[in-house]
């Protein structure tokens, strides 16, 4: 039996680095259709910001294994719509995961494939349990960095087709100085 050597890292609680991690950014050119207001996204596509970073120790997709990584989500609005992750379900579609707020504050959006979105609020010391077949997409609705770890299975993988395409029933938006979690008018079943 060949064994795995076990590893031991310390995240930065105020950066959410974690050593030795794949980063992958994602700018707001690589959420193109994914905000309602067009216009505000064109407009702030001038400037391109860096809408979250994320930093992943990933294995071999095999079942049993376990992946980690955090994610670093700037604060911003495209319109009245704050800054969030493309959301995803996962690839093996019945997969779980766990969330654990770090810093900052945000929330989650959930939804299950017929549209059913629950929003549930995270700020550091959080845990936020996605359970199999949900929809997950990460929100920053506040004016520092929202960061956050998730544990998932090594073989979870990440489906962004049916969000990329339909969206979230749910957005959620800044209302008179107020979080409002919202019907979106994008979304058709
Ligand atoms: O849920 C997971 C992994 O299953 C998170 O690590 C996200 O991948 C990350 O927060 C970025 O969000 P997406 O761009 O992948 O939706
Ligand atoms: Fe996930």
């Amino acid at each position: 039996m060949e064994y795995k050597n076990p590893l031991g890292v310390d995240i930065d609680l105020e950066t959410g680095v974690i050593p030795g991690a794949k980063k992958l950014v994602r700018r707001l050119s690589d959420l193109k259709g994914y905000f309602v207001d067009e216009k505000a996204y064109e407009e702030l596509l001038k400037e391109n910001p860096v809408v979250y970073e994320v930093y992943a120790i990933e294995q071999e997709e095999k079942d049993g294994d376990l992946n980690f990584a955090t994610t670093v989500l700037y604060p911003g609005k495209v319109g009245r719509e704050f800054f969030f992750t493309k959301g995803h379900y996962h690839s093996k579609a019945d997969r779980a995961e766990i969330y654990y707020g770090i810093k900052g504050k945000g929330g989650m959006l959930l939804q299950t494939p017929e549209g059913r979105a629950e929003w549930i609020e995270m700020g550091p010391g959080t845990v936020v349990y996605v359970p199999p077949y949900w929809a997950h997409r990460t929100v920053n609705t506040g004016d520092e960095p929202f960061i956050f770890l998730a544990i998932y299975p090594a073989d979870a993988g990440h489906d962004y087709g049916s969000i990329a395409e339909k969206g979230f029933s749910k957005l959620v938006v800044e209302e008179n100085g107020e979080v409002m979690v919202v019907d979106s008018p994008k979304w058709k079943e």
